[in-house]
């Protein structure tokens, strides 16, 4: 029912503030339950739809759960939980669902998980997930709609993942957390959200070595305190502010972003024509010569991240040849490309490849998102286009980004947020 309007041609200038990250604070939802006793805090947490679907799946299995939206503030009370089922009706909505497993595990010795949801993708296994957790001694009963999970406590083992999945990683150290004895990870995820939560275990009282490093060890603890925490920036967010600056040919500073955590996305807006430049803990953005076309391979961390490339994909559009993106983690990500094309891009997609060539001047078109970060393209797309555009299933953009609208507005965008009874999402 939401649905994102935006008229184009606006340059980009101001303060804008980014949020606190999505991917870090979920999997800090999923921690807060594994703690018996006292209240968590969680601080600096983005007010989008994936934390209020979290809060509710947390009230769902029995916690008390505070969401202080103004103050970005979650205190959550795991004292009692009482059901080990992550039921459908919220779990399918949001991928964050996932992370609650290991705390019903250890506090309930059971999950049931009756759907698991995020942005459509393509192919997004969890059998890492279901093997770690066999591996540590649980049953894995996978029905047909429906996981059974079964433990009867956990003991440490080693395990290895094929690919560092990220959500793997972290639901293997909250098993591992609480395990007797001890676990170790190899070929565990580096993404800097995955720090902050090993950040935040540690602080609860986990004993957690190697973050980083790809290869972690857990010794297993007899249990976790309640802490407060802050929640890290949101690198994606902050590339995504970054991105609309240069899209304009703007100049934007951004408050609360981490130019380290950009890693290789900043090289490769660089090398586009991109300026950044950090004052004290401001991070300034701007564009004012031709964008020069770039190639990019998606890789985990600390490779180009995966939820950058649709929005990159937009601002290739406008630069001055043929960009080329190939793009590793999910098979799903390029429906973008149809959408922009509707706009007067052009860009051919084989397989897990794509080539836009640009320049191409976009115009307003009535469009449609399909998953979180091809949203938030569309919405970049639609302020570098003359006329209007319509982004239907909008939802999908609130699942990850807080007050865009309003954010976008501050800089001089002209984006407005509405309800509509003819779209979906
Ligand atoms: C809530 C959250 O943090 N979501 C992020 C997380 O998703 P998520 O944790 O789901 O992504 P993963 O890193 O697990 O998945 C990456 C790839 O590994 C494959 N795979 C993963 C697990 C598994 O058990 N088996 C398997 O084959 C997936 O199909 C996918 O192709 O990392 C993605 C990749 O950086 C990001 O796009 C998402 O924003
Ligand atoms: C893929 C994403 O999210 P999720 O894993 O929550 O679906 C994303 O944030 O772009």
């Amino acid at each position: 029912m939401v649905r994102y309007r935006v008229r184009g041609g606006n340059v980009l200038r101001g303060t804008a503030f980014i949020q606190g990250a999505k991917n870090a604070v979920l999997p800090m939802i999923g921690a807060a339950l594994l703690a018996s006793e006292g209240r968590t805090v969680l601080r600096n947490v983005p007010v989008i739809e994936d934390v209020r679907r979290a809060v509710e799946l947390a009230e769902a299995v029995g916690a008390k759960v505070e969401f202080h939206e103004t103050e970005r503030t979650l205190v959550i009370d795991a004292s009692r939980l009482t059901s080990p089922v992550l039921p459908a009706d919220i779990a399918r909505r949001f991928r964050g669902s996932v992370l609650f497993v290991p705390a019903l595990l250890h506090r309930l010795g059971e999950a049931v998980i009756e759907g698991i949801g995020g942005c459509n993708l393509g192919s997004r296994n969890l059998d890492f997930h279901y093997l770690g957790y066999k591996r540590l001694g649980a049953i894995v009963d996978e029905g047909e709609s429906v996981i059974h999970i079964k433990a009867a406590g956990l003991v440490g083992h080693s395990l290895y993942l094929d690919t560092p999945s990220h959500t793997g990683t972290e639901n293997l150290i909250m098993a591992a957390a609480l395990a007797k004895g001890t676990t170790i990870i190899e070929n565990a995820a580096l993404e800097p959200e995955v720090l902050d939560v090993i950040g935040m275990l540690t602080r609860m009282g986990a004993k957690i070595s190697g973050g980083g490093t790809g290869f972690i060890t857990v010794e297993g603890v007899d249990e976790l305190t309640a802490v407060e925490h802050t929640v890290m920036p949101d690198r994606l967010d902050a590339g995504v502010f970054a991105m609309a600056a240069a899209i304009t040919g703007g100049e934007v500073n951004l408050v609360g972003a981490s130019l380290e955590h950009l890693g290789v996305v900043r090289w490769k807006l660089e090398q586009m024509g991109v300026e950044f430049e950090t004052d004290g803990a401001v991070l300034h953005v701007r564009r004012d010569r031709n964008l020069r076309p770039i190639n990019v391979i998606t890789d985990t961390y600390p490779g180009f991240a995966t939820d950058l490339q649709s929005p990159l994909m937009t601002v290739a559009c406008l630069a001055d040849g043929s960009s080329y993106i190939h793009e590793r983690i999910f098979d799903g990500r390029f429906a973008l490309a149809g959408e922009l094309n509707k706009m007067g891009a052009r860009i051919e997609v084989d397989g897990s490849r794509a080539v836009v060539h640009g320049p191409t001047p976009l115009h307003g078109a009535e469009v449609t998102a399909h998953d979180l970060r091809s949203g938030i393209a569309l919405v970049l797309a639609g302020l570098a286009a003359d006329g209007e555009t319509t982004i239907d299933s909008g939802y999908l953009i609130d699942r990850g980004h807080a007050a865009l609208a309003q954010r976008m507005q501050a800089l001089g965008a002209d984006v407005e947020r509405e309800i509509s009874p003819l779209s979906e999402g």
